[in-house]
């Protein structure tokens, strides 16, 4: 089988797990955050940077591959391993969400999604078939199944609809699996905020015994509560033996609490996006380096962070490069926000072994400012 999933041990006083999830690319600890590398890259990081900081694992996603450079230039490369030359496990998405997210004209059909391709205009198909063909042509490690991400809120027979064809598309997917020894695939379960759609598609799903399973269909807009609500039922329905993966998110808040539900993985463009607009993630909250008082401040972005950035420039500096647009100044946050996700998820994982991720919530909230009305 191609990824194995060791569970490690479960905490006692949550729904939190320590785990190690191994591919044909090497192995990862778990909870674990994964930086997005949509286009074959962490946008202005390399592959030395990533392992330097501690990731394993990265994301790529078939529906922006597929559209520039093109599946069959990655393949004919050997791959996106050594078209990008990472050495490490890498994720895709199956490309369902973009197409739901990118075009405006689209129409859902049994058979896939008929769409624009939002740069050219042109009209595109993708259905589970191409999408694995794509995947498989990337030679990823984990393969994420075709899948409907419905809007947020959706009404429930529309979400009822989704689901049963979401589940019906990861059967295709499976049937469409050229490589089964050499890639993972996760299903992902939809279902929106209705407890009973959850369910089916979690059982659905489970029926194929796939590898891993992805919870879809949340961090699109509902409140943290809602998806903390379906965490809470949803995460429990997943094989304990099999990861966990929460997609689309990375706040800070979001990644302990999506942890302490038994959610072992998780992506978000978070840290980098905003990195590249000169906002950083710090131990006391998010700091805004462009901001003027910064202008002689000489002080590292967090104090009580030791990577790269914070060990060999000030916020005046890096404030000086964000300010002028120089590249240099969005490498050094971006280093920053993606070692501090990674670091916090290695202290979420000590927490994990010490039995003390309450107290470690409580003690990381409180500073980050979540706490504050
Ligand atoms: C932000 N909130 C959010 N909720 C999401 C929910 C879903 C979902 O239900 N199904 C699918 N298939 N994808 C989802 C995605 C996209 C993640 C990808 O989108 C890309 O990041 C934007 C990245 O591609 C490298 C990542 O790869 C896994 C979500 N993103």
């Amino acid at each position: 089988m191609a990824i194995k999933y060791e569970l490690i041990k479960e905490d006692k006083q949550t729904g939190a797990r320590l785990g190690r999830v191994t591919t044909p690319h090497g192995s990862f600890e778990t909870p674990v955050f994964m930086p997005v590398g949509t286009l074959a890259t962490v946008k202005t990081m390399s592959p030395e940077e990533l392992k330097e900081m501690g990731a394993n694992i990265i994301l790529s996603n078939t529906y922006h591959l597929w559209l520039r450079p093109g599946e069959d230039i990655i393949k004919e490369a050997g791959g996106l391993h050594s078209f990008m030359n990472w050495d490490g496990s890498i994720l895709t998405d199956s490309g369902g969400f973009q197409v739901f997210s990118l075009s405006d004209m689209r129409d859902i059909t049994e058979e896939g999604v008929h769409f624009r391709n939002h740069l050219s205009g042109e009209k595109l198909f993708l259905s589970p078939e191409k999408a694995m063909e794509i995947q498989n042509a990337l030679g990823s490690d984990i393969m994420m199944a075709f899948d409907e991400c419905p809007p947020y809120p959706a009404e429930y027979d529309y979400m009822k609809a989704s689901v049963e064809r979401t589940s019906r598309w990861a059967e295709k997917c499976l049937r469409a699996h050229k490589r089964p020894d050499e890639q993972g695939l996760f299903g992902i379960v939809q279902g929106g905020e209705y407890e009973d759609l959850r369910r089916q598609s979690a059982k659905d799903l489970v029926s194929l015994d796939l590898p891993g399973y992805a919870i879809g269909g949340l961090s699109v807009g509902e409140p943290k509560h809602v998806m903390n609500e379906v965490l809470s039922y949803t995460a429990p329905l997943l094989p304990k033996n099999k990861p966990r993966y929460l997609m689309g998110v990375g706040s800070p808040d979001s990644l302990i609490d999506g942890v302490i539900r038994g959610v072992d993985m998780f992506d978000c463009v978070l840290p980098t996006r905003i990195a590249r607009n000169g906002t950083c993630m710090t131990s006391n909250g998010r700091l805004v380096v462009r901001n003027a008082k910064f202008a002689r401040d000489f002080s590292p972005i967090d104090e009580h962070c030791d990577c790269y950035t914070c060990r060999n420039y000030s916020r005046a500096y890096i404030r000086h490069l964000v300010k002028t647009n120089e590249t240099f100044g969005f490498r050094l946050t971006t280093y920053h926000n993606l070692y501090f996700l990674v670091k916090l998820m290695g202290q979420v994982r000590q927490a994990i072994k010490d039995d003390c991720l309450g107290d470690f919530r409580e003690q990381f909230f409180e500073q980050y400012g979540f706490n504050k009305p």
